[in-house]
């Protein structure tokens, strides 16, 4: 064991055993465990740690000594620097078994569900292109690689129009090829900073409030309806038109082209106003017969074919016969809701952000759905005794929280309205695995499935029905 100058251990040799949550890996001396970033099992590397604790430490390799046997060659030239797609370099069969045995870990020993097996976990069949979002970050402090560093000065003073590199807040990795969304992403990406090198426009320094450029979003659909939304931090009237135009004329298949002012300190544009260039203010995902409008800010699950196939489970796993009063908890724009009406006596979607319930209720409106009502606020004030007798006991409820999973007290009112099932969604199976132990007594797991939605990342999405004991 060597040291550092901040008197951190450098460990040498640590054999990479398995794979662990949050996308580490762990590997182990002296019997105590170190979670490792950036490392497949079977990697045998010297790791710098950066975090030590009683019981574990943490790190990241400086040296491989050996590579894991599963080791393949990542498909992109950023892998390794970008925050994304971080498993590139392990074989997709192996990611989704790692997948499936963190749900089982999860349940087993958070939760201590009794598992009577579980379904195959789904894989998806994009493993590439697969994210109908994607935002990018304009910034005047390029993330320099090594290859870059070598070239000279030239590119240390390029700009950068790409992604976060983790952990380091001001810098950005200029992306040139991303895999993760179809064309025009990677298009239009490279037109509009072609565009500004030619024509001068300034990149934002996010540490000194300063520059043009500020973010790029762009929304691609099923239905082959492209979104721009270019974010500017000030306006400049002829230098905004000169570049939307410029985007307009060079892509005209583009179905809504919008840009936003934002002056504040940061980068959330949930309170800014997206103003209309071109186009409509809209684009359409569609699902079955189903066709969800989704507008600048609105939410949609990323990888739409397999939030297909999540709702198809979540559909089945909900029974319905048509004479359930359902509610979907935390609904964002409606889609499960919508999803699910048809097979259903009413539908009541509860949601914390006000515009994705506006959203919620066009969806219905457009696709002619006339049983589901939307409430917009916090859970734990919204769904109260009072508001269950108001609108009518649940025989079935569908729950989809975030990371977090649910509060206590969601839980408890659950618990008091007493469904015959319920299902839960949840993108994060440690804590759906905690509110299911606070069910335990009152409801039991009877299908579990788990759903990737994210390939090359660590994320697992998860479905699990329970029936009332
Ligand atoms: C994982 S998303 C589910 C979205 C939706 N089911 C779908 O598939 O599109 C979780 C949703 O919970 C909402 N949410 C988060 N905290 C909430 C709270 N305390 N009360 C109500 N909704 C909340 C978020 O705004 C988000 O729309």
């Amino acid at each position: 064991m060597g040291r550092n100058r901040k008197q951190k251990p450098l460990l040498e040799k640590v054999v990479i055993e398995k794979l662990a949550a949050e996308g580490k890996a762990i590997g182990r001396v002296d019997d105590k465990i170190v979670f490792v970033t950036g490392v497949i099992p079977g990697d045998i590397v010297d790791v710098q740690v950066n975090k030590k604790r009683k019981s574990f430490m943490e790190g990241y390799p400086v040296a491989f000594h050996k590579h894991s046997p599963m080791k393949i060659d990542a498909f992109c030239e950023h892998f390794g620097v970008c925050g994304g797609c971080k498993w590139q370099n392990l074989p997709y069969e192996e990611q989704i078994k790692f997948k499936q045995q963190e749900v089982i870990d999860n349940l087993e020993r958070i939760g201590k569900v009794e598992l009577n097996g579980i379904n195959e976990i789904i894989a998806s069949e994009k493993t590439k292109f697969y994210r109908n979002k994607l935002e990018f970050t304009f910034s005047n402090k390029r993330y320099l690689t090594s290859e870059e560093i070598a070239i000279g000065d030239d590119i240390k003073r390029t700009p950068a129009l790409g992604f976060h590199v983790p952990k380091l807040f001001d810098k950005i990795v200029d992306i040139n090829k991303c895999h993760l969304q179809p064309e025009p992403s990677n298009a239009v990406r490279l037109a509009i900073k072609e565009y500004a090198f030619a024509n001068d426009l300034s990149f934002f320094d996010i540490r000194n409030h300063e520059g043009f450029l500020r973010t790029l979003i762009i929304r691609t659909s099923t239905t082959d309806d492209v979104m721009i939304i270019v974010v500017f931090y000030h306006e400049d009237v002829e230098k905004r038109e000169g570049l939307l135009k410029h985007l307009a004329d060079k892509f005209p298949e583009v179905t809504s082209l919008m840009y936003i002012i934002n002056e504040k300190a940061n980068d959330s544009i949930t309170d800014q106003e997206a103003i209309l260039y071109k186009g409509v203010d809209h684009i359409f995902e569609q699902m079955e017969n189903l066709r969800f409008k989704i507008g600048p800010k609105s939410f949609y699950q990323t990888n739409s074919d397999q939030a297909y196939n999540l709702y198809c489970k979540t559909r089945e796993f909900a029974e319905l016969t048509g004479d359930e009063v359902v509610y979907d908890l935390y609904t964002g724009t409606g889609t499960i809701a919508n999803f699910v009406a048809k097979q259903a006596k009413k539908v009541i979607g509860i949601e914390y952000v006000p515009e994705a319930i506006a959203d919620a209720k066009v969806n219905s409106e457009i696709n002619g759905i006339t049983n589901t009502e939307f409430f917009a606020g916090d859970m734990k004030n919204v769904l109260t005794k009072e508001f269950i007798e108001l609108h009518g006991q649940p025989d079935t409820i569908i729950v989809d929280p975030p990371r977090a999973g649910m509060h206590t007290d969601v839980v408890e009112t659950i618990l008091h309205a007493a469904p015959k099932r319920i299902v839960y969604v949840s993108c994060n199976s440690a804590t759906q695995a905690r509110d299911l132990a606070l069910m335990d007594e009152a409801y039991k797991v009877t299908k579990v499935q788990a759903v990737d939605m994210f390939p090359h990342t660590h994320h697992v999405e998860n479905i699990v029905q329970l029936e009332r004991r």
